[in-house]
């Protein structure tokens, strides 16, 4: 089914709010009672989204990353605006780098107060494999490397970049990092490789 425009706002909208709920659920101290009801309206809210499902999440179109590419840096590429369970990321191009800012919340929390190593990877995973996509190339992950050099916290304006390093046949390799207060936190070295297909 194609998706019009008012319907891919309604779900990315849906999404957003869906979102807003995984965190209030995550945190909230209200009262059983208050808890239980408020578990019974998300109960029935699942089973009315899921009358009419699809079989997978709406997939983004591959060219969407090199075409916000080709409209300059204030054209940015939105990650999982329909998966509540990705990071929502925009994604900003600028001549071979890619950027995006994130506050992580508390539903990435790791250690006490800080972001958790597995959403980092899953962070710089995008930032990379994005990075790539948008310069027209399908390539899957082959290796990831990271080094946490120091914790990265929660609640707090994050800088993520990516740059490609070196492109050798099918092989891309690609470097990004995690910036706090402008102090690299993260740093990632991936391996790609350019696949076939559609
Ligand atoms: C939301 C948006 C996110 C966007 C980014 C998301 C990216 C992802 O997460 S992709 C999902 C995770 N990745 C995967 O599932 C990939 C699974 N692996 C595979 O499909 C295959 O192993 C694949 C395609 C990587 C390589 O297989 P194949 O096409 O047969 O390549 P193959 O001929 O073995 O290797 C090609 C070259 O790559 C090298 N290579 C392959 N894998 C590796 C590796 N893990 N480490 C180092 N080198 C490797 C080989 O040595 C070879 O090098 P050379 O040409 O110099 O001899």
């Amino acid at each position: 089914m194609d998706i019009t425009p008012e319907r891919q706002q309604a779900a990315n909208d849906l999404v957003a709010a869906t979102r807003e709920v995984m965190l209030a659920a995550s945190v909230t101290d209200m009262d059983l009672d208050e808890m239980r009801a408020a578990e019974r309206v998300l109960t029935e809210v699942a089973r009315m989204l899921g009358k009419r499902a699809r079989p997978r999440v709406v997939r983004a179109p591959f060219d969407g990353p090199a075409t916000a590419r080709s409209a300059g840096p204030d054209h940015p590429w939105p990650l999982f605006a329909y998966n509540p369970l990705g990071i929502p990321l925009q994604i900003h191009f600028d001549g071979d780098g890619a950027t995006a800012r994130l506050t992580p919340d508390a539903l990435y929390e790791g250690p006490p107060d800080l972001l958790h190593g597995g959403f980092s990877a899953g962070l710089m995973d995008c930032m990379l494999g994005v990075l790539i996509q948008a310069q027209g190339r399908r390539a899957v992950t082959a290796s990831l490397d990271l080094s946490y050099l120091r914790p990265t916290p929660l609640d707090q304006p994050l800088d993520l970049r990516s740059r490609i390093a070196e492109i050798s046949g099918r092989k891309i390799t690609a470097e990004g990092w995690i910036e706090h207060e402008g102090r690299r936190t993260v740093e990632a070295r991936g391996l790609f490789i350019e696949i076939d297909g559609t």
